[in-house]
């Protein structure tokens, strides 16, 4: 399971949990302007937007898992078991494969609303990267400071939803997701008030009564109002260590731990790693499941003129700041 989100404060953040019982060997990747991009429909496009984010290099080439653009636009996927459903190609249409999705998006466009029109001529294809590589079935969030979309390929076509919310977790679609967030519009950061019966004397006897109900499991479902909720409800002054750190604390609300999401016998899913891309200034930053240091990779910082990708390797090593250990030597 995995967890997606864009959020506003004075600057404009997306990121993710990606939740998953092994690694795919991801690294942080920075994909400068003149990297060739080679698409499998014989486009090349030799000079985009430079993109920063998590990714695989095979080859040499980038499989990004999420990524924000210079331009300040994010895109993440997500596992879509069972509904994402990618064809042949079509003639007439730009036929992307899935995998190519993310640079295609983010190497060209700007904003959502540039996005919009370039989906509209889009066919995601199941073409895989190579035979050695599962073509993966993802849904993805897309988001500038404006406006978030979740896009769904699906047996009946290619589905563009607006995402007033901008959160996206897995299963089920995206309606239905949105649809269970009505069961959930009684709750409140505030303290509920008695309307079970005035014949009663209830009372609020702890804090945080106001979101009892919260779903609290692992589900994808439960995550999405978990995320949400805390989200539209999470207050952070503007100041940068206070808007990422902010955003690692909704996130907190949906990390899974080792050991309660059994996905086969004796394999569990659990959060490998956390995102928080400043997307207006390019600054990646990350925790681990085994590191809860905030590290970041500032793109700004890489000659992004270049032509070959940039990767930095994920630091899973805990560091404990000691406040009172004696110096041995
Ligand atoms: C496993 C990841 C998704 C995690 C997730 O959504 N978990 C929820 C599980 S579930 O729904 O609840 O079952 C996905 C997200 C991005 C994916 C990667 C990217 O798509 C890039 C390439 C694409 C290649 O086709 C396969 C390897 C790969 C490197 C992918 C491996 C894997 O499928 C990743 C890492």
């Amino acid at each position: 399971m995995c967890t997606a989100l864009a959020y506003k404060t004075k600057d404009f953040y997306f990121g993710r949990t990606l939740d998953y019982e092994s690694s795919y060997g991801e690294e942080i990747v920075i994909t400068p302007r003149q990297y060739p991009f080679a698409f499998r429909n014989g486009a090349k496009c030799n000079e985009h937007y430079a993109l920063i984010g998590m990714a695989h290099v095979a080859g040499g080439y980038p499989l990004y898992y999420e990524a924000v653009n210079e331009k300040g636009l994010g895109m993440a996927g997500l596992n879509f078991v069972g509904n994402a459903c990618y064809g042949k190609e079509k003639e007439g249409k730009d036929n992307i494969a899935s995998f190519e999705l993310i640079p295609w998006i983010l190497g060209q466009c700007s904003t959502v609303k540039e996005v919009r029109e370039l989906l509209e001529k889009i066919n995601v294809t199941n073409l895989a990267f190579h035979e050695s590589f599962p073509v993966s079935p993802l849904h993805w969030l897309i988001a500038d400071e404006k406006e978030t979309i979740t896009v769904e390929a699906v047996e009946e076509g290619l589905f563009v939803y607006d995402n007033p919310v901008g959160v996206l977790t897995n299963n089920p679609p995206f309606p239905q997701q949105m649809f269970q967030l009505n069961n959930y519009m009684h709750l409140s950061p505030k303290q509920p008030k008695n309307l079970f019966s005035e014949r009663l004397k209830l009372q609020t006897y702890s804090r945080g009564m106001g979101a009892l109900g919260l779903p609290g499991d692992l589900s994808s479902a439960s995550r999405f109002v978990r995320a949400a909720f805390t989200k539209l409800n999470a207050i952070a002054t503007q100041k940068e260590e206070d808007s990422v750190g902010q955003f690692f604390h909704i996130m907190g609300t949906v990390e899974q731990s080792k050991g309660c999401c059994e996905v086969k016998e004796g394999a569990y899913e659990y959060t490998i790693y956390t995102s928080c891309c400043n997307a207006s200034k390019g600054i990646y930053y990350y925790t681990t499941y085994f590191n809860h240091q905030i590290n970041a990779v500032d793109m700004h910082e890489e000659d992004l003129d270049g032509k070959k990708v940039v990767v930095y390797p994920v630091l899973q090593e805990e560091t404990i700041h000691y406040q009172n250990k004696t110096q041995k030597d």
